[in-house]
């Protein structure tokens, strides 16, 4: 079969694209009638897989699962357990996990990869910058990278507790241009069409508005394995459109989803908003949490709308504890304006706010430049 023949039974935007990421939810990797892993299924993705490498397209999967193959494993069958259980389960369930991979990939003779990563990971620039390392590599040698969050040490401060952002992020480590989100649903609807039968499917959304974000519901809460529901899908399109990555969700359930679209199955498309050119900023305004806030004056505001950085004269408070290189957000009266890597720790700017730069070194003992956060670190939100 020719390349162009492959490419013609994929969506555009999927086959054109050189990486795309494709994100399973739970509730397809688990078989409901036994609770063991959907082989079945995955082996049929994992042949929509081989045809997109077969036509140049490198992926990486983003799997769920660990948690719901765990509890059966280990026996955990109660609905809601504390989160060290889940943690318990998870470590138990990722090994399962992996296997079931391996094996419906080793057919086609594609190798696998374990990628665990917590938010932090990918939100402090150093390990995100290894992380890419490794991903980038293991794509370049060929390997599937499978990606799922280290649920062992991924307590409630430092988790994504959905894989969907999770895998915005590492969409945008390997820049993708396209994000899959494989669901249990063919996309997003004017509200949850499981409470509201007259819900009507939204195929494309060139900009996720007010009304968008306020059309999605919580997890399908009958399958009781999915996380973060449409809210989170929502969110992991705007952090993948940012840097330049579209986001399509499906509905993951047919035997080979990705081909099952091009006979006409429906899918809602996030438009990506910007080239991804401009990534590091994009990494910057993607940051899930940030890790504290710079609460600026009326001047400073002005300065940072018309481009220029933050110095500490207009910073009047600082909140949360970070260190250097984090990303922090930037206020004025309540509203954020800008997100931006911070050149001090809390404490330093607790030290230096409200004075002129020239006075830094004399308070802190050193200088790490006039600005607290640089314009070329810093974007407007
Ligand atoms: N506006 C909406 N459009 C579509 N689905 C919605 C909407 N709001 C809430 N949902 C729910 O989101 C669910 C998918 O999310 P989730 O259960 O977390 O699955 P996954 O395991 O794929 O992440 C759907 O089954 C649906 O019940
Ligand atoms: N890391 C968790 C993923 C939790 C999660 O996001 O689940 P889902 O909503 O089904 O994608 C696990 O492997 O169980």
């Amino acid at each position: 079969m020719t390349v162009a023949a492959i490419k013609s039974d994929f969506p555009a935007h999927i086959a054109q694209a050189k990486r795309v990421t494709l994100k399973v939810g739970s509730a397809l990797i688990v078989n409901p009638q036994t609770g063991a892993a959907n082989t079945l299924w995955m082996r049929g993705l994992a042949e929509d897989v081989a045809r997109l490498r077969r036509a140049g397209v490198e992926v990486m999967i983003v799997s769920s699962g660990a948690g719901a193959l765990g509890r059966r494993y280990l026996g955990l069958t109660t609905r809601q357990l504390p989160l060290d259980r889940k943690q318990a389960a998870a470590a138990a369930g990722q090994p399962i996990l992996m296997r079931a991979w391996d094996e419906v990939f080793s057919e086609h003779g594609i190798k696998v990869a374990q990628v665990l990563l917590t938010r932090e990971d990918t939100e402090r620039r150093r390990r995100w910058l290894n992380a890419r390392e490794t991903a980038d590599t293991l794509l370049k040698l060929g390997v599937v990278p499978i990606v799922n969050e280290n649920d062992t040490v991924a307590t409630e401060e430092i988790r994504y507790g959905d894989n969907d952002r999770l895998a915005a992020r590492a969409a945008m480590l390997v820049r993708s241009e396209a994000l899959v989100l494989l669901s249990d649903i063919d996309g997003l609807y004017t509200a949850d069409p499981r409470n509201n039968p007259s819900a009507e499917h939204i195929p494309i959304v060139d900009a996720i508005t007010p009304e968008i974000e306020g059309m999605a519901g919580g997890a399908n809460a009958a399958a009781g394995v999915g996380t973060g529901g449409m809210a989170t899908k929502i969110a992991a399109a705007r952090i993948a459109g940012a840097a330049g990555c579209s986001t399509t969700i499906m509905n993951g359930q047919a035997l080979r989803p990705l081909s099952a679209l091009s006979q006409g199955a429906r899918y809602t498309l996030f438009v990506a908003q910007a080239s991804s050119g401009a990534a590091y900023k994009a990494w910057i305004a993607g940051t899930v949490v940030p890790a504290g806030q710079i609460h600026i004056d009326a001047g400073a505001a002005r300065a940072l709308a018309s481009g220029k950085s933050l110095l500490p004269s207009g910073i009047s408070s600082v909140a949360g504890l970070f260190d250097k290189g984090d990303s922090v957000s930037i206020l004025h009266d309540g509203r954020e304006l800008a997100r931006g890597i911070a050149a001090y720790s809390s404490d330093d700017i607790a030290a230096i706010k409200g004075r002129a730069s020239r006075d830094i070194e004399g308070l802190l003992g050193y200088t790490s430049g006039d600005e607290v956060i640089h314009r070329d670190d810093m974007v407007m939100v």
